[in-house]
């Protein structure tokens, strides 16, 4: 049954032609279709400045599908899907060409949800362009894409613009990690189950790894990347918004601002990192050529249209301390990269070793137990603890061993969905609990600000790394430092 202020939605993507659009937008909307979670009535409106027609666009739409849905195209949900497209050839720098919105929407009865596939120079044109023609209204809402700018003062001109013509809670800011089926069990697994709620703080846990490892390299996107890298590309948002997953206090519901408060309140308590502490707590890296899977990669400096003094990171790690009760004395160390031995993001919460070991005949030391949350591939999460090998002869003897969810085993499904698919229905449907406040994006951008300028103060040079290992060795002395090691 609908909700009662169920109102039928028209999606107008603007970008509708671009890559964000056609790799992962048009895809999830596929994918939504084809599970059924798509209202009848939702009308999705392309805008782009190239294609002429409705019958253009839905071919390209079709191409795209066939050469990015990694499954054969099922032509009856195509079919339920095309008919939802349409297309508005719009110039959105000119002003009077956003008057053909207004034959295509029906504000009054339908709620625009309106999705900024488009480089954020054209936010301020497209907010205007949409106020002037008159098609807005208190319910329309508008979803725009990470990054949110390059840094704090970027950021806040970009909202600034939005905020113009949108309020905030019709903004809907997206980080697609949030879509994510693993981040979502997050909440879960820690406010739904008392063994983790009870143990989730200083007395117990030692130190927690937040990894985010890419097998790709940076995919054509030189341009985009170079400017950016990977601790503004990776770090600043998706690996930011696990860590306040990980550390929010419980939340007093579901709301959206429950958890943005309590997300901020955890940005706010992150450590500054500054001139002083850079080279102790960060470390920055560039793949050189290397080996994927067996198969040869370039380096960074080979990528197609490189620039070979780029000192660009491709990889960072960091540790992370978290000034509050909770996290006391209890690092993050959160690594990301492109070019790793393979995909794999994952938390692992190591507990601390108990004060004393009465089983000196199988461990010298007790190995402490582990919580490893596998996000991708291979949703799932594992609990590494000890146990009595079975047999009567002789002492007790241990061994680790592994409590192994996986997803899908365990739910007898394989998600379909990457993110995207979650976070548009979520906008189609009007829930903002999954997206991003300002407020967090500028505590994310102010943090991050101040190691950017600390590796700019220092000229600090990226250290190389193969294609296909963990990242420089400086990273693994990172841990090493404190006596640990990452979870390999
Ligand atoms: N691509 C991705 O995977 C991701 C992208 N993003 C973000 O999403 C946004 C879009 O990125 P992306 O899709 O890669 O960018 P693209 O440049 O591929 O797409 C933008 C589209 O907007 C069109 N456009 C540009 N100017 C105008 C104009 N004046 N009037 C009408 N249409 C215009 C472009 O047309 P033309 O080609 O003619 O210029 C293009 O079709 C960016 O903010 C990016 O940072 C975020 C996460 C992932
Ligand atoms: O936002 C981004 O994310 C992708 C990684 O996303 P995933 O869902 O495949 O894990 C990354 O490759 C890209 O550089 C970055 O902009």
């Amino acid at each position: 049954m609908k909700n009662q202020n169920y109102k039928p939605c028209d999606l107008v993507i603007y970008g509708a032609l671009g890559d964000l659009s056609k790799r992962k937008l048009l895809i999830s909307l596929y994918r939504l279709e084809k599970s059924n979670l798509l209202e009848a009535d939702t009308r999705i409106i392309g805008v782009d400045r190239l294609e002429e027609t409705s019958t253009g666009f839905i071919e390209i739409a079709h191409n795209s599908l066939t050469e990015h849905l990694n499954t054969p195209i099922d032509e009856e949900i195509w079919g339920r899907l095309s008919n939802r497209l349409s297309y508005l050839k719009i110039d959105l720098t000119q002003p009077e060409q956003y008057l053909q919105l207004n034959a295509a929407v029906d504000p009054e009865k339908r709620v625009m949800v309106n999705y900024f596939a488009v480089a954020p120079f054209l936010f301020k044109s497209i907010c205007q362009g949409l106020q002037s023609c008159g098609v807005l209204t208190a319910e329309s809402r508008m979803v725009m894409e990470k990054p949110i700018g390059h840094d704090l003062k970027s950021s806040k001109e970009i909202n600034d613009v939005v905020e113009e013509v949108f309020h905030e809670d019709q903004v809907y800011r997206i980080d697609h990690y949030l879509g994510k089926e693993t981040v979502l069990n997050l909440l879960a697994l820690r406010f739904a189950n008392s063994i983790f709620t009870t143990n989730w703080n200083h007395n117990t846990i030692d130190h927690i790894q937040i990894t985010v490892g890419e097998d790709i390299g940076i995919e054509g996107r030189w341009e985009y990347f170079d400017k950016t890298g990977q601790l503004r590309d990776m770090l600043q948002n998706h690996l930011l918004q696990i860590l306040t997953f990980v550390a929010m206090e419980p939340p007093a519901d579901l709301e959206a601002e429950s958890i943005h408060m309590e997300k901020i309140k955890v940005l706010k308590a992150l450590r500054p990192i500054t001139v002083r502490n850079v080279e102790e707590k960060t470390v920055r890296g560039q793949y050189t050529a290397g080996f994927i899977k067996g198969a040869a990669v370039p380096g960074y400096l080979e990528e197609e249209g490189a620039n070979k003094e780029s000192t660009t990171e491709s990889f960072v790690a960091i540790r992370v301390d978290i000034d509050n009760w909770r996290w006391a004395g209890v690092p993050f160390y959160m690594r990301t990269g492109k070019r790793m031995p393979n995909k794999r993001t994952e938390i692992v919460v190591n507990f601390k070793q108990l004060p004393h070991n009465i089983f000196k005949d199988s461990f010298r030391d007790l190995p402490a137990n582990k919580l490893v949350i596998h996000l991708q591939p291979n949703e799932g999460v594992d609990v590494v603890m000890l146990n009595k090998v079975p047999g009567i002869d002789g002492n007790i003897k241990l061994q680790q061993t592994k409590l192994d969810l996986s997803f899908s085993e365990t739910f007898k499904k394989n998600s379909i969905f990457g993110g995207y698919e979650k976070l548009i229905l979520e906008a189609l449907r009007g829930n903002t609990t999954l997206f991003l406040s300002r407020e967090e994006i500028e505590q994310a951008w102010a943090w991050v600000d101040s190691i950017q300028d600390a590796w700019a103060q220092n000229h600090s040079a990226p250290k190389s790394y193969p294609a296909g290992s963990w990242g420089p060795i400086a990273s693994v002395a990172l841990l090493a430092r404190d006596g640990r090691a990452w979870e390999e």
